[in-house]
């Protein structure tokens, strides 16, 4: 039936009255009373003295053991008192008389309806109606099922209660945030966590606030720094993700802290996150990537390094086998790289060598300990098989595992060579500076020194020191007359032909001066330097280098002071020089073109 119709009805007591009325205003016939009892409500009619009219079976079967008082005439009170008597009525347990006075109130001024429990345990609704002639009808119903499906679902409704509490006490207890949002993506519940994880958006994580709207309100306030200059972008990402939901989201939070989110689609269509503080494994990550940065940066340091170094450097595993080697190491040694991993040092140091340069390093000694052998010089082999002078250091790396070595080899020969080049060079330098650059005899420092050490020498040894002073006869009229250049070939000229008159090693032909020559000869007395002298100017005038100006001879001569002494005592070397000197004078002032000996 129609809500509507059955509002417009007349309750069903007032509506079971007038069918009653019907019946005994008629005379009730047994038909009626009959249909009453197929009834399935129990029902019964009190007059207005609370006294019993009549009662249907579905009544009397409620009672079974008060048929005798179920007769009309019989209060209701005396039923009541019958029945709790009877232990029919479990709520009269206990007090009797407050229960019964109680009831009886109830039953005079009837309200709402009475649910109650039977002997039988079973539950029936008690309605109770004043009718317009002061009688009251009553009637009950079973309820029983009723009322288990209303404690059925008051249970799970508790039970469901503390399920939701158990959820929440669980929730709260993560240690990671927790949020979860409904299928319109309105914020249903989330823990202390996850508000304090945004700080800057907790006043808008409230339930019933949508997802966006949070974020929005985080975005305003910079709770998302990647978002910075981009937020429109970043919320349109960010709101993806949540609905796709199939990754996990690695986001920075103000002060560099970060998070993981882990957000899944929900069955019921919302989504469920979880926020863990991953901070430290990123401070981690970031210091790890700066330090691989760092690492690769080293290591290309490294590389360029040993590529371009000059020495060969090459790693030795613990049993002497090459790991690998520098370019350097194919110079000097011949191998290429590829070549030479795998072989063993021997290769390199063979036998003949001497002892295995690795033993040094593995043996128990102060080497051993100290990780490094001292270089040694020694013969290594080429590729080619020759040898190879090497200086060798080695030392072993500290791996914190198995044992490595790095062999040094620098190349000797090329540095002897260099070392020989530079001895020359200097040499040469020597040679130069103590060379005449015209003539290319010794020039007045060599004299000067020599001259020194000599006198010292043959002082030693009580030998004689003879000198030569030489002075070409009228050479500035030889410029004058034959030119400058004519007088330097002049000099050169005269300087050879000297040089060819010595024949001693330790014999000296040295440039004094402009056209003045000397000549040291060790161990020479007088007359074997007289000798010389007079045979240095017979080879000159053999020569016969023109002089047309001059006024002794067609020819250049010369004039020369000799001295010759034994360095005793203190005499010095000045006066050795002193005293050839005088004989040159000498010589000069008797006319030229002669030797005189010094007094
Ligand atoms: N061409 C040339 N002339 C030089 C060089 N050194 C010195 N002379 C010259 O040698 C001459 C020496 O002159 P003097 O000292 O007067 O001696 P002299 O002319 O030889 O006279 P006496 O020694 O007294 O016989 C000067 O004219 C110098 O210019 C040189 O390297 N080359």
């Amino acid at each position: 039936m129609p809500a509507s119709l059955a509002a417009h009805r007349p309750p069903l007591p007032v509506r079971l009255w007038h069918t009653l009325r019907r019946w005994l205003g008629g005379g009730a016939q047994p038909p009626y009373i009959e249909a009453m009892d197929a009834m399935d409500a129990g029902i019964v009619l009190y007059d207005a003295q609370d006294r019993l009219v009549l009662c249907n079976r579905n009544f009397r079967a409620l009672y079974p053991g008060l048929t005798h008082m179920l007769v009309p005439g019989r209060t209701f009170e005396e039923m009541l008192r019958e029945a709790a008597s009877l232990g029919m009525i479990p709520e009269a347990q206990g007090d009797l008389e407050a229960f019964i006075a109680e009831r009886v109130r109830q039953h005079r001024n009837p309200g709402i309806p009475l649910l109650r429990q039977m002997a039988d345990g079973r539950w029936r609704r008690i309605t109770e109606q004043r009718l317009p002639d002061g009688s009251l009808l009553a009637f009950s119903i079973d309820v029983s099922e009723l009322v288990a499906k209303e404690k059925a679902l008051d249970e799970a409704r508790t039970q469901a209660q503390q399920a939701h509490e158990r959820l929440e006490d669980a929730i709260e207890a993560l240690s990671d945030g927790f949020v979860l949002y409904d299928a319109d993506d309105r914020l249903v519940v989330c823990n202390q966590r996850y508000r304090e994880t945004y700080q800057l958006s907790a006043p808008a994580i409230r339930p019933g606030t949508r997802f966006e709207d949070i974020l929005r309100y985080g975005l305003a306030r910079g709770q998302y720094p990647a978002a910075e200059g981009r937020e429109m972008e970043w919320l349109e990402e960010r709101l993806y993700r949540h609905r796709h939901a199939d990754q996990p989201i690695l986001q920075e939070l103000p002060g560099n802290r970060w998070l993981r989110i882990e957000e899944r689609i929900t069955r019921l269509g919302g989504v469920a996150g979880v926020r863990v503080d991953v901070t430290e494994l990123v401070h981690r990550e970031q210091q790890l990537k700066q330090i691989n940065a760092r690492l690769a940066e080293s290591r290309a340091q490294l590389h360029a390094v040993i590529g371009t170094a000059m020495s060969a450097i090459v790693t030795l595993d613990e049993n002497g086998q090459v790991l690998s080697a520098n370019p350097a190491a194919t110079t000097i040694f011949g191998w290429p790289e590829d070549e030479l991993v795998g072989q063993p040092l021997r290769t390199l140091v063979p036998a003949d060598a001497g002892p295995d340069p690795l033993a040094l390093l593995t043996a128990r000694g102060p080497e051993a300990r100290a990780g490094r052998a001292p270089p040694q010089d020694i013969r290594a082999r080429h590729r080619d098989g020759r040898s190879v002078t090497v200086q060798l250091a080695l030392s072993r790396l500290d791996t914190g595992g198995q044992a490595r070595f790095v062999a040094l080899f620098t190349d000797l020969s090329e540095r002897e060579a260099y070392a020989q080049a530079l001895r020359d060079a200097n040499a040469q330098l020597a040679h130069l500076s103590e060379t005449d650059a015209l003539t290319g005899i010794a020039n007045r420092r060599r004299f000067d020194r020599a001259l020194h050490e000599e006198w010292q020498r043959c002082g030693r040894h009580g030998l004689p020191l003879a000198l030569l002073l030489i002075d070409v006869d009228h050479f500035k009229r030889y410029n004058d007359s034959r030119g400058h250049p004519m007088g330097d070939e002049c000099l050169r000229a005269i300087a050879q032909i000297l040089r060819n008159c010595v024949h001693r090693a330790g014999d000296l032909v040295a440039r004094y001066g402009g056209e003045e020559f000397a000549l040291l000869l060790p161990h020479t007395g007088e007359a074997e330097a007289m000798a010389i002298a007079l045979a240095c100017i017979e080879a000159v005038e053999q020569a016969e280098l023109p002089h047309p100006d001059s006024p002794l001879a067609p020819h250049v001569t010369l004039s020369i002071g000799v001295a010759s002494a034994v360095h005793v005592g203190d005499t010095r070397a000045a006066a050795l020089l002193d005293a050839a000197d005088s004989a040159v004078y000498a010589a000069k002032r008797a006319g030229r073109r002669r030797a005189v000996m010094a007094e």
